[in-house]
């Protein structure tokens, strides 16, 4: 059966339950997700420990975020790691986008617009106020004018998204909750097949799967949902 479009998000700062979460969602999802704690606390061992496991499409998640140097030099430092996506934060900016691209040719780099976690007191306490799909949408633009093959947003967002930058670029939704999961810090949030109805390419999921008592069913059953039988 083919694995459902999910990157399930390996948050933890223990590689060895990484290395067991990837064993047991592994055969249900497309992808695997590195971010920053396990990569900061295990840095390239982190991905070839989750591949050994049985991940096939890694997608780091570092959320690079400098001037266009020091990024490239970052994107540059992984790219011998091959992740499929590699994550930059859009508001870095053109240059900083297009500095990433270039250090990492085989990888997608995909920018993120707007966090999931923020709400829209948070966007105007950081000098943002309007509508959070405003700014996704300016922040949408601008990456794939830089060369971004890929964009995370807001399942809420994807479909205005979509309109902005036409097909051809992935969209990527973290804020994914299961009808009943507690949303914990996310706020722009759905569910998957919300998420997948509005047009996602891939469903980011994290603490309903690995924190589940049983990681591979919760996987599984999330699985079957999107297929339309759970
Ligand atoms: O806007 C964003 C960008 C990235 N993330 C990441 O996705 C996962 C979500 O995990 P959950 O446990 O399902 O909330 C996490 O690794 C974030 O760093 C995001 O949530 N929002």
């Amino acid at each position: 059966m083919t694995p459902a479009p999910v990157a399930i998000a390996l948050d933890t700062d223990d590689l060895a339950v990484a290395a067991r979460w990837t064993g047991q969602v592994g055969p249900h999802v497309s992808t695997l997700k590195v971010g920053l704690g396990l990569y900061l606390r295990y840095g390239p061992e982190a991905v070839a420990r989750v591949r050994a496991a049985g991940a096939e499409r890694v997608f780091l998640d570092l959320k690079l975020h400098d001037i266009p140097a020091t990024v490239g030099a970052a994107a540059a430092a992984v790219a011998g790691l091959a992740p499929h996506y590699l994550t930059v934060h859009a508001s870095g900016g053109t240059d900083m986008i297009k500095a990433a691209v270039a250090a990492a040719p085989e990888t997608k780099i995909t920018a993120v617009t707007v966090l999931t976690s923020l709400g829209e007191g948070d966007l105007a306490d950081i000098g943002l106020a309007g509508p959070a799909l405003d700014a996704a949408r300016r922040l949408a633009a601008l990456a794939v004018g830089a060369g971004a093959r890929a964009l995370v947003c807001s399942p809420r967002e994807v479909a205005a998204i979509r309109a902005e930058v036409g097909p051809g670029v992935e969209l990527i939704t973290p804020g994914v909750r299961p009808p009943g999961a507690a949303g914990d810090d996310q706020t722009r949030v759905a569910s998957p097949r919300e998420a997948l109805a509005a047009g996602a390419d891939l469903l980011v999921v994290g603490r309903p799967v690995t924190r589940a008592a049983d990681p591979a069913a919760a996987a599984a059953e999330l699985a079957a949902s999107l297929r339309g039988t759970g």
